[in-house]
């Protein structure tokens, strides 16, 4: 015995009728999975079928056997696991159900349209729950047992309308999503969702009191946008389409002006929302709207590039640039979700998938190792990612991955500090002379670039003060250049460079603070270092 407990991949309730066990076995088809049903294991258990055991043994004396059965098969079933439609309805079950969700377990509340459900449970008959007026005992079941089934589920699938194909593939998509729950002091708690298809949780994330929802995109994400206001239209909501520059040209007081000017003259109340969609600058662009408009409404994001899923869209920090420099005018404003669906990744282009790494990279050196050694091996596929191939290959799963640990270790930061008094600092590393670099580079260095250089700075500078040695500085080195990243900076004077760095939102009067090593997962801040090793270590990313 190993010891290891097992546990199904899914369990799949919904009312009678909604296709949990056609569907449960389709997606355990496709999962390549077990598959069983409460049902029949409680046939094989009590030799007889169910119509049988209620008649002569009774609805309560079928429950307990049910009961019975389902806290087993929680513990020891490892596929896909589909319930009787009551079964949720007892409390035992509900409290095993909730302590699987705990274990990392997946409930799906498989939602179909009730007519069509009905429909279906009227066939074939064998449902002694719709003994006499059927129709009329389903919707009172149907008023029953709703509001419990969207409690004990994690995971709600639609199905309104589609074969039981379709309704497995999009359930299949869903258990396979990657769940990062953001939460911590002065935090509306949200969650990051990421996987393909996750944009499909626009409406559960935005809920029902919203009427008109203002989807804030840019150009070069169309197809992207096309989707998501498909989707938002179909949920009922009322859309404004809202196309913003694209980049750091839609991050201005202008652009902004403009927005507000739109939902101005097209009614948005505080009961509205914003969804962001697009790269770091257009969510940033989009937090920022919904922050100020009527002192604050309720947004989404929908971050399509590496960087925005893994930095931007979590963490709350929105804003625009002004003259007195980039980012410097803003709020802590956290959204109600953030959706990170791996479809958007199909078209973006190598360079901007490349340089989200570097703030992976950089999570992996100030927290998770296991960051690190995902991006040793796979740097090569990461290194020739490309947008075309990715969905139908075997970097998809190890992207999620990525996105997941880094998700994650901006979670832990932000959960902590949300404002910034301290730890959230740590997510730093490699900035302040990265912000340095994009500012002489007039930004025309991409952000993830200049932080990867950044971080071989300050892995230098953690050295030559003795925290780390040179072994550790020589893999920041490796490991960033296997990427594609750069590791040196050669364009800008030392002076330059100095009096930037003393602009920095971490320095203090004429203090310079820095986030440098001690080890890997082991940052600490660093506050006026010797000037010598300061400039030293420059000197050394200039080759
Ligand atoms: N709020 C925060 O905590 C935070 C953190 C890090 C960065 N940022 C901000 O994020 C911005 C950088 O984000 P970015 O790197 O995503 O840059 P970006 O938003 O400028 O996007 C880069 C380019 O990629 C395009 N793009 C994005 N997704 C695409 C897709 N799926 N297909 C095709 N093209 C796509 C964009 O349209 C743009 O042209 C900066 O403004 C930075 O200040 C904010
Ligand atoms: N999405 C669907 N489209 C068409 N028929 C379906 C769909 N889902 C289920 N069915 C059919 O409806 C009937 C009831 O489905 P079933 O899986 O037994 O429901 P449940 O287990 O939820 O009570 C079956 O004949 C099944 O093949
Ligand atoms: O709704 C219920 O109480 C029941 C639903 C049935 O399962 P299906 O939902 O698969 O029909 C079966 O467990 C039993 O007849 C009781």
């Amino acid at each position: 015995m190993s010891g290891v407990r097992t546990m199904p991949v899914a369990v799949i309730i919904g009312m009678m009728g909604a296709g949990k066990t056609r569907v449960g076995k389709e997606v355990a088809h496709i999962m390549d999975l077990p598959f069983a049903d409460a049902d029949v294991e409680i046939e094989h258990e009590v030799g007889m079928g169910i119509p049988e055991f209620f008649e002569r043994r009774g609805e309560q004396a079928f429950r307990k056997v049910e009961a019975d059965l389902i806290a087993d098969m929680l513990e020891d079933f490892d596929g896909i696991f589909s319930l009787g439609g009551g079964a949720p309805m007892t409390p035992s079950t509900q409290r095993a159900l909730a302590d699987y969700i705990a274990r990392g377990g997946r409930v799906v509340y498989l939602d179909a349209d009730p007519a069509e459900a009905m429909e279906r449970a009227n066939r074939g008959g064998g449902r002694p729950m719709l003994n006499g007026d059927a129709d009329a005992r389903w919707k009172k079941l149907y008023k029953e047992r709703d509001p419990v089934f969207r409690k004990v589920a994690n995971v709600r699938v639609h199905t309104r309308g589609q074969t039981p194909q379709m309704a497995a593939r999009k359930v299949m998509d869903m258990i396979r999503e990657r769940i990062v729950h953001v939460t911590g002091t002065g935090i509306e708690p949200y969650d990051v969702c990421i996987g393909e298809g996750t944009m499909n949780h626009l409406p559960d994330v935005l809920g029902e009191g919203v009427v008109r929802v203002a989807l804030i995109h840019t150009q070069p994400v169309q197809r992207h946008s096309d989707h998501a206001r498909t989707l938002l239209r179909q949920a009922g909501y009322t859309v404004s389409d809202i196309v913003v520059p694209d980049a750091e040209a839609g991050k201005t007081v202008d652009v902004a002006n403009g927005v507000w000017r739109r939902l101005g003259d097209e009614g948005f109340t505080r009961s509205d929302a914003i969804v962001g969609l697009g790269g770091g600058a257009a969510t940033d662009l989009a937090g920022f709207i919904a922050a100020t408009w009527m002192r604050g409404i309720r947004y989404v994001n929908c971050p399509t590039s590496l960087l925005a899923m893994v930095d931007a869209s979590t963490g709350g920090k929105t804003g625009i640039n002004t003259e007195a420099g980039k980012n410097l005018v803003g709020s802590f404003y956290t959204p109600a979700g953030v959706l990170a669906d791996m479809r958007t990744l199909a078209t973006l282009p190598n360079d901007i998938f490349i340089e989200g790494l570097g703030e992976v990279a950089k999570s992996g050196f100030i927290m998770d190792p296991e960051i690190l050694r995902i991006l040793e091996d796979h740097a090569s596929e990461l290194r020739s990612f490309d947008g075309a191939m990715f969905l139908d290959s075997g970097l998809k799963d190890v992207v999620a991955e990525l996105i997941e640990h880094t998700v994650g270790v901006k979670a832990y930061h932000v959960s902590a500090d949300l404002k910034e008094a301290g730890l959230r600092e740590f997510l730093n590393y490699g900035h302040t002379l990265g912000h340095a670099i994009e500012k002489l580079e007039h930004f025309r260095w991409r952000h993830g670039n200049a932080v990867a250089v950044g971080c071989v700075y300050a892995a230098e500078l953690s050295h030559l003060l003795g925290y780390i040695d040179q072994d550790l500085v020589d893999y920041h080195r490796s490991l960033l250049g296997s990427l594609g990243l750069p590791t040196s900076w050669n364009n800008g004077s030392w002076s330059d460079v100095l009096a930037l760095m003393h602009r920095d939102k971490k320095a203090r009067g004429n203090k310079l603070r820095f986030v440098v090593l001690e080890s890997v997962g082991h940052p600490i801040h660093l506050e006026d270092p010797p000037a010598d090793a300061v400039e030293e270590a420059f000197r050394r990313i200039q080759q």
